[in-house]
C-alpha cells in the first residue's frame, strides 16, 4: 500500500532520511521507533506529502503523495503528536470533516463517547481551547470515523488518561488486519498487543525491521 524507494530527505546539510526503502502493507500494524532526531517525523511528513524527497520516491496506492496530495490524504487518517492550533469551533471542525472527507458525524459522536468525551457539551468551544486530552480524543475520533485504508498515529496517547488509552486501543481492535496502521511511539509496551512489525530508525536510516 505504501512503497518507499531509496528515500533521502535533506534540510540544508542535515540528512534527516538516508536512503530509506520500505514496503508497508494492509494487515500490518507497525510501530516505528527510534531516538529523538532519528527521522520518524520526517518519514511520516514525507508520507503525508508535506516534503518533496531530495532523492527517491514514495508511492501510496501507486500515487505520489507530494504531487497528488488530495487523493493520497483521502486514504489516510492521521493523528499528530501535537494537535494543531485549529481556530474553528468543535462544531465547525466536525462539519469540515464531513464536507472535506465525507466523515459521518454520528460516528464521531459515538467514538468520542466511547472515549468518555461528551462532544455535545463542547460543540461551541473553539478547538484550541479544549484540554490536550479532549483534542486528542476528538482528532482520534475524526480519523477513525473517516474509515481510511491507512491509519497513522504519532504518539496519539501522549495526552490521554489511562482509561482514554485503554479505550483508544480497544477501538482499534475492530480494524485489526483490515487496515495498515502505523504508530510512531517510544512506548512499545503500550502497543505490543496490537503491532505485528517493528521498525527501528537511527540517524535517518532503518536499522532494524522485524515481524513480531
Ligand atoms: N524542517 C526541518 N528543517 C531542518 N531540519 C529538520 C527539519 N525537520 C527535521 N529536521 C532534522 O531532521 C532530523 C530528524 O528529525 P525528526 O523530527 O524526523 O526526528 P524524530 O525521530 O521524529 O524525533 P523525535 O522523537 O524527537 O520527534 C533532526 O536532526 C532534525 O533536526
Amino acid at each position: 500500500m505504501i512503497k518507499i524507494n531509496n528515500l533521502t530527505k535533506k534540510f540544508a546539510n542535515q540528512i534527516s532520511l538516508d536512503n530509506v526503502s520500505l514496503e508497508l502493507n494492509k494487515g500490518e500494524n507497525i510501530i516505528i521507533m527510534g531516538q529523538n532526531g532519528a527521522g520518524k517525523t520526517t518519514l511520516i511528513r514525507s508520507i503525508l506529502g508535506q516534503y518533496l524527497p531530495t532523492k527517491g520516491e514514495i508511492l501510496i496506492a501507486n500515487k505520489d503523495p507530494f504531487k497528488d496530495r488530495v487523493n493520497t490524504l483521502n486514504l489516510i487518517g492521521f493523528v499528530p503528536q501535537l494537535p494543531p492550533p485549529i481556530r474553528l469551533t468543535v462544531e465547525e471542525l466536525i462539519l469540515y470533516a464531513k464536507v472535506s472527507s465525507n466523515v459521518n458525524i454520528d460516528d464521531i459522536f459515538r467514538l468520542c463517547k466511547k472515549m468518555d468525551l461528551d462532544l455535545q457539551s463542547h460543540l461551541k468551544k473553539v478547538f484550541f481551547k479544549l484540554s490536550g486530552g479532549m483534542k486528542q480524543k476528538l482528532l482520534i475520533s475524526i480519523a477513525i470515523a473517516k474509515n481510511p485504508d491507512i491509519f497513522i498515529f504519532d504518539e496519539p496517547t501522549a495526552n490521554l488518561d489511562p482509561k482514554g488509552r485503554e479505550m483508544f486501543y480497544s477501538l482499534l481492535e475492530e480494524y485489526n488486519e483490515k487496515k495498515l496502521m502505523i504508530f510512531v511511539s517510544h512506548r512499545i509496551d503500550e502497543v505490543s498487543h496490537i503491532v505485528n512489525r517493528k521498525i527501528q530508525m537511527d540517524l535517518g536510516k532503518v536499522i532494524s525491521d522485524e515481524k513480531i
